[in-house]
């Protein structure tokens, strides 16, 4: 398990059978904190985001977070010194009760609403990216007299990242960014030059999650810094700001490909380099957007089990007490996860299994082929790992099913982040 891609840094076999992260045994946290429980590494994160400043030595990161915040995660992203990507009035909110500095904070969204818009400019986000021309009107509207709001542009590079459609964004004829091909990015900054009201600092694409393929990254690189060289050109002035978004991909299951901060460091770097050297411009001040792999692979979750069946073609069909509410990526993208037994050594062999969640569709199956011990009862505990980013975050109340915890795990100690919702939290907001 150590070295493993998959689980956290400090996840460790015990010869017991069962596992702990940060020093602290999954069955202890199932014991005192209960099922389903999403534990987090701290140390991972930690050294995730250390190894990102490293690959962007000169460069901003920006942690995406979309993949998963609460207050802790914002201090622990505030103290490693990195930037912070909010994409709502709500995630501002938390990010500041963290006391996260506005000046190292931006804003995205597509659908910017005039309260998320107000929210970032009372609140001094250093830069708001604009996504739509609408916004840039509501901005002008909205911009203080005593300060230019200072914006990029969301610009959709015509590059397909080669991942799952549902998160492809860097290709024209999806929801977010103002085409290139189409010359809406070119109006965009133009229209924005024209407001002396509104301050232009640079661009940013994103080309999509989940992506593995580097030279796309670089592709886009390119096209960006033509664009900048472009509006050199018309306009006479250079924004200094180039923002890459996110979208590294990690491995879910041991053996996938996932990407290594300091080569996407190196070849990012070098592809903006050497286009700016091509177009003689001024190398712009960086920024890459990574949520995903700062936190997927710090996340546990422990599941118990419920109940087990015998399929016709053989599998075990073990069904444990989560599922799509808080795991929705399997049915969203086809996501495919590992699943192992903790807490007791494995006495036969093992089998072939279906994990599956406990909602009412026969569609929430969180581990379609897993391996499990032939002998695996109601009462022992699953865990699941690559389970930080877009777990909790996404999670549902499906079914009127409260959400687990999420505890953090450090030098033996355990922290809940966010509680275990209760019954009276799902009765207090029904008001009828
Ligand atoms: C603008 C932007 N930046 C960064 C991210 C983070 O993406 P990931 O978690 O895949 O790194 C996203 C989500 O895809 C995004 O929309
Ligand atoms: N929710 C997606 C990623 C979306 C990224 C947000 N822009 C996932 O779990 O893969």
């Amino acid at each position: 398990m150590t070295g493993s891609g998959v689980w956290p840094a400090t996840a460790r076999e015990r010869p017991d059978g069962d596992v702990s992260v940060g020093g602290v045994r999954l069955t202890a946290v199932a014991q005192r904190f209960g099922t389903p429980a999403h534990v987090l590494d701290e140390e991972d994160v930690r050294r995730r985001c250390r190894a990102f400043r490293r690959a962007f030595p000169d460069g901003e990161v920006a942690y995406a977070g979309k993949a998963f915040l609460c207050r802790a995660m914002a201090r622990w992203i505030a103290e490693e010194g990195l930037s912070l990507d909010v994409c709502s009035a709500g995630e501002l909110a938390v990010a500041r009760a963290a006391r996260f500095p506005g000046e190292r904070m931006l804003m995205h969204g597509n659908a910017k609403t005039p309260e998320d818009l107000r929210a970032a400019l009372d609140h001094g986000v250093d830069r708001i990216v604009v996504d739509s021309f609408h916004e840039i009107a509501r901005l002008a509207a909205l911009a203080p007299d005593t300060a230019r709001p200072r914006l990029l542009v969301r610009v959709t590079p015509g590059v397909d990242g080669r991942t799952h459609a549902a998160v492809t964004t860097g290709t024209d004829g999806q929801k977010f960014g103002l085409s290139l091909a189409s010359g809406a990015a070119a109006e965009a900054v133009r229209r924005i030059l024209a407001q002396r009201r509104l301050d232009l600092v640079g661009l940013h694409c994103h080309l999509g999650s989940q992506i593995t393929d580097v030279d796309a990254f670089e592709r886009a690189a390119r096209r960006m810094v033509a664009f900048l060289a472009r509006i050199r050109d018309e306009h006479g002035v250079v924004p200094p700001r180039l923002d890459l978004g996110g979208g590294f991909g990690v491995g879910y299951r041991d053996g996938e490909p996932g990407l290594d901060p300091a080569t996407l460091g190196d070849r990012l770097r070098g592809a903006v380099r050497e286009a700016c050297a091509g177009h003689r411009l001024p190398a712009p001040l960086l920024t890459v957007e990574p949520g995903r792999a700062i936190v997927a692979r710090a996340g546990v979750t422990v599941y118990r089990v419920v109940s087990v069946k015998h399929a016709p073609d053989g599998r075990l069909l073990v069904a444990v007490d989560g599922g799509m509410s808080d795991n929705p990526r399997p049915g969203l993208y086809g996501a495919r996860y590992e699943a192992r037994l903790v807490g007791r050594r494995c006495l036969g062999g093992d089998r072939a299994a279906a994990v599956v969640g406990r909602h009412c569709e026969a569609g929430d199956v969180l581990v379609g082929d897993a391996r499990l011990p032939a002998d695996v009862r109601p009462g022992d505990l699953l865990a699941v790992p690559c389970t930080g980013a877009y777990h909790h975050s996404m999670a549902s109340n499906y079914n009127l099913v409260p959400r687990p915890p999420v505890l953090a795990v450090r030098d033996g100690g355990v922290r809940p982040l966010v509680r275990r919702e209760t019954f009276d939290d799902l009765l207090t907001r029904d008001v009828g």
